[in-house]
């Protein structure tokens, strides 16, 4: 990807622990832009968030069946463009928010725990 979208400075602050257990999911939709205050050199610094990160904490190997983050390039919910990702314990999974953000969503678990650890690049503001 050409557009980087600016040189990150920090993670957001805003650190979610997300978990998930049999039968829940996170609907379709788009990560959107957030102001944040990062704290560098101990001083203030106005940010915006630009990428999404996510830590999975879990995979098969935890009992997580099911959970796939899913991507649809095309603002639409379609199995025949979807584009899953599996969950592997340990694996960063970043993904452009905002303006560039694709349709995606945090598929059901369907059986164990899913828990996924998310927080935000940041870039100047
Ligand atoms: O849990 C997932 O796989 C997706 C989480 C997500 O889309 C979000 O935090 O915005
Ligand atoms: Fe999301």
């Amino acid at each position: 990807m050409s557009d980087r979208g600016g040189e990150p400075i920090g993670l957001s602050p805003n650190i979610r622990v997300y978990r998930y257990t049999k039968g829940q999911f996170f609907d379709c939709h788009y990560d959107d832009y957030n102001n944040v205050t990062l704290e560098i050199d101990s001083k203030p610094v106005q940010a915006r968030t630009t990428w999404t990160l996510l830590l999975y904490l879990t995979s098969a190997s935890e009992g997580c069946i099911g959970g796939e983050t899913v991507f649809y390039p095309h603002d639409r919910q379609s199995a025949a463009e979807e584009i899953p990702v599996s969950l592997q314990t340990g694996m960063l999974l970043l993904h452009k928010h905002g303006d560039d953000c694709l349709l995606h969503e945090g598929r059901e678990v369907r059986q164990g725990e899913k828990w996924v650890l998310r927080t935000d690049l940041c870039i100047k503001r």
